[in-house]
């Protein structure tokens, strides 16, 4: 089993987080796409957006991720929003294994807090438009090979609901 793994799901789900522990236990490279243009720009995804727009962040995360998913045994945590383009949908699951991460509104809430000052799409909307963000979103993370619900599970538990997987597929 050696292709690439690609976490979608909306923002604050545990991508990054529960990308880093599988590419640890199964000793792939681990690659946050965010983090691969925050590198990249020199700047944080916040500042990005408000100087160049969504528009410009868009593209680049298109390119970034067309390029990456071609990689061999790698972790590819994407941005929440990256799965609104029908072209990165489509090259993720045909050459990558996508794994959607869920978690109830209720299990989400609780994170908040800790999202709002680095999350730009969150930013002056109130709780029921971004609840509408959350349950609108939804149906393109419907996209995917395999969906496992964390409400209950540790990012390590995930993870290994994740290793299951693969090693089953292949
Ligand atoms: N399974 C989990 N259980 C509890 N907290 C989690 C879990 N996964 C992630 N978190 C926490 O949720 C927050 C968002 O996680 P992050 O990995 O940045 O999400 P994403 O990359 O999907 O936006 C972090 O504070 C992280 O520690
Ligand atoms: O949902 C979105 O539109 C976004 C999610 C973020 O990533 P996370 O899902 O890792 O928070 C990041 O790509 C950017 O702020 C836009
Ligand atoms: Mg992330």
């Amino acid at each position: 089993m050696d292709q690439t793994i690609v976490l979608v799901g909306f923002m604050g789900v545990g991508k990054t987080t529960i990308g880093q522990a599988l590419a640890r236990k199964l000793d792939f490279q681990f690659i946050d796409t965010d983090q691969r243009i925050e590198a990249e720009m020199g700047m944080q995804t916040t500042d990005i957006f408000r100087v160049h727009g969504e528009a410009f962040f868009r593209q680049k995360e298109k390119e970034t991720i067309t390029q990456l998913v071609k990689k061999k045994k790698t972790v590819l945590s994407l941005g929440g929003g990256a799965f609104l383009q029908a072209a990165i949908r489509d090259t993720c699951l045909q050459d990558g294994i996508v794994i959607c991460l869920s978690l109830s509104f209720d299990g989400w809430k609780e994170r908040l807090d800790d999202l709002l000052p680095t999350r730009p799409v969150l930013q002056g909307k109130s709780l029921v438009e971004i609840e509408e963000l959350f349950y609108n979103r939804q149906a393109i993370y419907q996209s995917h090979h395999k969906k496992v619900v964390t409400d209950a599970l540790t990012p390590e538990e995930v993870a290994d609901e994740i290793i299951e997987f693969v090693l089953k597929k292949n």
